[in-house]
Parts: structure tokens; C-alpha cells; sequence
């Protein structure tokens, strides 16, 4: 057998998702062309990744372009001419185990209280106070489920975006989160575009990349994957799975959380215990997509989504699709797509059940809506990032009990290594504008250590309870 190789570079950018595409797209833009990017898979794009469904594609990962305006991911879209959808989700019928309710009273005062819990948010941060859990400013609003239908609408209104409840959610940072819709992206910013394009959600990070990448670039180390990352003050050694090795004066991590929280990948030395905590404490949630098509619809073709609530457990099989709505998929074809999703622990426990049993579970629920003369599924895919190692989970959420300088030290570099990725963007954590965006902006600052000196990034050794807050801390910037 060959040697392994070696391979020498000054910027070894760890990750070819959205946000590694972004930071070698900075690094290009501000001269510094020589780096490689290192991806475990056979293509890049990371958790913008579709899959071919019911003879579809359809996306396996992200599917939305949320918050339009100057959003870079709509403008990206735009530039593009990516195919996607105005979707609307108060076009939504409500089920029961009985088939159809009427939930829309239920409904309209979660949303009524959701909106007083945002204003809770608003008004305790510019009184300097703790953050509470979205649970506590639901309650405080006035929203208290009671009945299985309150849980299924909550669950829909919330879950369904957060892909975790509101009892473990930050309320300030849900709020803050919220900014993709009506804050710096514009006014024109406020709706969600749904990717229908067949080329993929992927394809205009493709082209991003396409734009400083040759056809069989050197510099893209595709199935490569990395094990182990050493560093220190002088310099970073990656040794890949092959036992090939990229020497580089910076790395950029742009693994996900999940992977950080895991040891999927070890670091020589350990990470500090100051970033350790900021890691752990943060939640990679998990949004399972589980698709499901048929030959014949039985589902209503216009409307957009169903609601089923189930009268004993919060959030099972609870926020259905339908793909085949107006402008969706064409209607009456072979592909009629009709999926749900699960998130938490639903969606853990689904994970690791066998597909002929999730089949079980979820034609129970359907014939228990839709009546039982509804057959089986022609198709059916089960996506597992939770178990998947190169993602370990769908996107972040930032739970109660994390503050500020915990996020701060999550992303803060340790020596040479750089981080970003979704979950390292305080504003859009979660979202693909979070991991474009972020990623940008730590490409710009390697590209400056390099030039000349890097940028302070600041970080916490330890947090103290006293701490007089640092003053970034009270941003009001959000008010
Ligand atoms: C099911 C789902 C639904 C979503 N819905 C939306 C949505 O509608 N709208 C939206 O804005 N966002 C959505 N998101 C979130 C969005 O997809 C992410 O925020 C974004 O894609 C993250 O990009 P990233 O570059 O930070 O991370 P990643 O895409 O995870 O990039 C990291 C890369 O590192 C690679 N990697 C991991 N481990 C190793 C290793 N050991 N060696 C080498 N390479 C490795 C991975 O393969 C990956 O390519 C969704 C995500 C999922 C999964």
C-alpha cells in the first residue's frame, strides 16, 4: 500500500457544509487561496443534502428558506433561481385518533400567548433580568395546555421550528432567533420559502463554491475523515481515518455541535474545560423527517398541513406535509408525499426502531385519522442524523441555563483552530443564514491572522454567578 499522505496548507478548513463553503469563499475573497477543505462524505454540502424519493428529490436536511429579505440564503435563492415554494402553515387541518376537530380556537390562543411570551423576552432583558425557559413565559402569558389538543397545537407552533419543547428553550434566545423574520434582513423579510428545486436546496451553495473551485480541485479533500486534530500555538496536524495527515498554520472546525459533544473526532490536547462546558451545555435537537408517499392520495391535496393530536403522547406524529399541495409537487403523479415529523425523544425513539415497525406505528396513527381502509405506503425513508457520526443531531437549540458567555467560549478559537457552524451563530443558530453567515465571518478573521495579526476573540476561563456582566452581555441591540 501506498504511503499515507501528507498534505500541507495554511488553512485546513475541517467540514464542507454551508458554513465551510462560506469560510473558504472568505478566505478566496480576502487573497488567501491556499487552503484545502476536508469532508468525510463524497460531495459537499453537508446537512443540505437531498435525496432521491418516490421517484423525487426531496430534502433529506434543510427544506426552507427561512426569513426572505437580505437574508443571504434568499438572496442566494434568488441569484440562483432555486426553485421553492411561498408555503403557509395556517393552511393546516386539525386530527384527532377519531379523524377531523376543530382546533382553530386552541390554535389562535397559542399563537396570541406566544406573542406575549416574545414580549416577556423583550421586556426582561431590557430590565437586565435571567432569561427563563419558554415554558415559564407561556405560563406567565397565560398559555397553560391542559388538553391533548393544546399540546398538539403548542407542539406544532413551537417543537416543529425548535425541534425541542418549551420547557428546556431559552426564552430570550428563541426571541432573538427569531430576528431571520422581521429584523436585519429588512422588511420584506417576514415568510418562509420551501424548496422544491430538483437540483437540490444544495446546489446554490454548489454554485458558491463553483465560483473558487476548478473541476477536481486539489485543494477539496473529499472522503477524507477526520479522526484526530492536534494543535497548538504554532501550528494544527488532522490525521484522517486513512492515516493521512494535513499539516496547516489554522484549521476552521465546522463539525456540528453534535460532533464536538461526542468523540467522534479527538483533539491533542483536550479541549480547555472553559470551551468543554460552552459545548456540552449547548442542545444539538434532532427534527425527523419521516417520509412516507402512496399511490393514491387520500389526504385533502389543498391544504399545505395536518395537525394530528394524539390523545395520550405530546408530539407523536404530530406536523404532516403535504408535498403535492398548489404549486408543490404536481398533483395526481406516482410521487403523492405525505410525511411527518418528530423531534426529542420521539424522534430518538423512532430513530432506533426498524423501519417495518415505524411502518406499524405511523399506518396505525394514519388509519386511526383517515379511516382503515388506507394501504400501506408504496415508499417509506427514515433519515437517522441522530446516529449518524458526522452530525449526531439536525441543528442546535439553545436551552435554558446557557448564557451568553457560555455561547461566547463555544465558539471562541483555542490556539490555532478556529470554530464555526450553525450553532456558533448567536443570532441564527439553527438556521442555514447562521452557518453562511458565521462562517464568513470566521473565514474573514483567519484570513486576517494570516495577512497580519489575528483579531482578540474574547472567552470566559471561568463564569461566575457575581460576575458583573461584561458589557457586551447587555447588548440592547435586539430591543
Ligand atoms: C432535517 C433538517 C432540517 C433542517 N431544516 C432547515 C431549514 O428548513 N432551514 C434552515 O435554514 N436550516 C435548516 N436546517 C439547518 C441547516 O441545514 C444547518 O444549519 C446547516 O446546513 C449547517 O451547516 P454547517 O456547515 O454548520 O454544518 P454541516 O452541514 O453539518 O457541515 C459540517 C460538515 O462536516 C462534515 N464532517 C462531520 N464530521 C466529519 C469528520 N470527522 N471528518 C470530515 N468531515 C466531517 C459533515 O459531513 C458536514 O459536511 C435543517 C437541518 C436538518 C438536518
Amino acid at each position: 500500500a501506498p504511503a499515507p499522505s501528507t498534505t500541507k496548507a495554511k488553512v485546513a478548513i475541517l467540514g464542507g457544509g454551508v458554513s465551510g463553503i462560506s469560510a473558504a469563499k472568505n478566505l478566496v475573497a480576502n487573497g488567501i487561496t491556499d487552503f484545502v477543505i476536508v469532508e468525510a462524505r463524497d460531495e459537499l454540502g453537508g446537512r443540505a443534502h437531498d435525496i432521491e424519493f418516490a421517484g423525487v428529490r426531496v430534502e433529506k436536511g434543510c427544506n426552507w428558506v427561512q426569513g426572505l429579505g437580505t437574508n443571504p440564503i434568499n438572496e442566494m435563492a434568488i441569484k440562483w433561481g432555486l426553485k421553492t415554494v411561498s408555503d403557509n402553515s395556517d393552511n393546516v387541518a386539525f386530527y384527532d385518533n377519531h379523524g377531523p376537530i376543530n382546533a382553530t380556537k386552541q390554535y389562535n390562543a397559542f399563537w396570541d400567548a406566544y406573542d406575549k411570551a416574545n414580549n416577556i423576552a423583550i421586556k426582561r432583558n431590557s430590565t437586565n433580568q435571567v432569561d427563563i425557559s419558554v415554558r415559564a413565559a407561556l405560563d406567565l402569558a397565560g398559555w397553560m395546555p391542559e388538553t391533548y389538543v393544546e399540546q398538539a397545537v403548542e407542539f406544532y407552533g413551537f417543537d416543529w421550528e425548535f425541534a425541542e419543547n418549551p420547557d428546556v428553550s431559552s426564552n430570550l434566545y428563541a426571541y432573538v432567533n427569531a430576528d431571520s423574520y422581521d429584523g436585519p434582513f429588512g422588511p420584506d423579510s417576514d415568510g418562509n420559502n420551501f424548496v422544491i428545486d430538483q437540483r437540490g436546496f444544495k446546489y446554490i451553495f454548489l454554485q458558491e463554491a463553483k465560483q473558487f473551485l476548478k473541476d477536481n480541485d486539489p485543494r477539496l479533500l473529499l472522503n477524507t475523515t477526520v479522526k484526530n486534530i492536534k494543535y497548538s500555538n504554532s501550528g494544527v496536524v488532522i490525521t484522517a481515518k486513512d492515516g493521512s495527515t494535513i499539516e496547516a498554520d489554522y484549521a476552521i472546525s465546522t463539525f456540528s455541535l453534535g460532533v464536538l459533544q461526542h468523540n467522534d473526532v479527538t483533539w491533542s490536547p483536550k479541549l480547555p474545560e472553559w470551551k468543554l462546558v460552552g459545548l456540552d451545555g449547548f442542545h444539538m435537537a434532532t427534527y425527523l423527517k419521516l417520509f412516507l408517499s402512496w399511490e393514491k392520495p387520500f389526504w385533502d391535496l389543498n391544504t399545505e398541513y395536518v395537525l394530528y393530536a394524539d390523545p395520550t403522547t405530546r408530539g407523536y406524529y404530530n406536523s404532516w406535509q403535504n408535498l403535492n399541495g398548489p404549486g408543490f409537487f404536481p398533483q395526481n403523479t406516482t410521487s403523492n408525499i405525505f410525511f411527518v415529523t418528530l423531534t426529542q425523544d420521539q424522534a430518538y425513539r423512532v430513530e432506533a426502531m426498524a423501519d417495518a415497525d415505524i411502518k406499524e406505528e405511523v399506518m396505525e396513527v394514519i388509519r386511526s385519522m383517515y379511516g382503515k381502509d388506507i394501504p400501506d405506503p408504496s415508499d417509506m425513508y427514515v433519515p437517522r442524523w441522530h446516529s449518524d457520526p458526522l452530525y449526531r443531531g439536525t441543528y442546535s437549540n439553545w436551552p435554558i441555563g446557557e448564557l451568553e458567555q457560555h455561547h461566547v467560549n463555544m465558539k471562541a478559537p483555542v490556539q490555532r483552530v478556529w470554530f464555526t457552524g450553525e450553532a456558533m451563530s448567536r443570532d441564527y443558530y439553527g438556521f442555514l443564514q447562521g452557518a453562511w453567515i458565521d462562517g464568513g465571518e470566521v473565514g474573514t478573521k483567519v484570513a486576517q491572522c494570516i495577512k497580519s495579526s489575528c483579531p482578540k476573540q474574547p472567552y470566559y476561563p471561568t463564569i461566575k454567578l457575581t460576575n458583573d456582566s461584561p458589557s457586551f452581555v447587555k447588548r440592547q441591540e435586539w430591543l
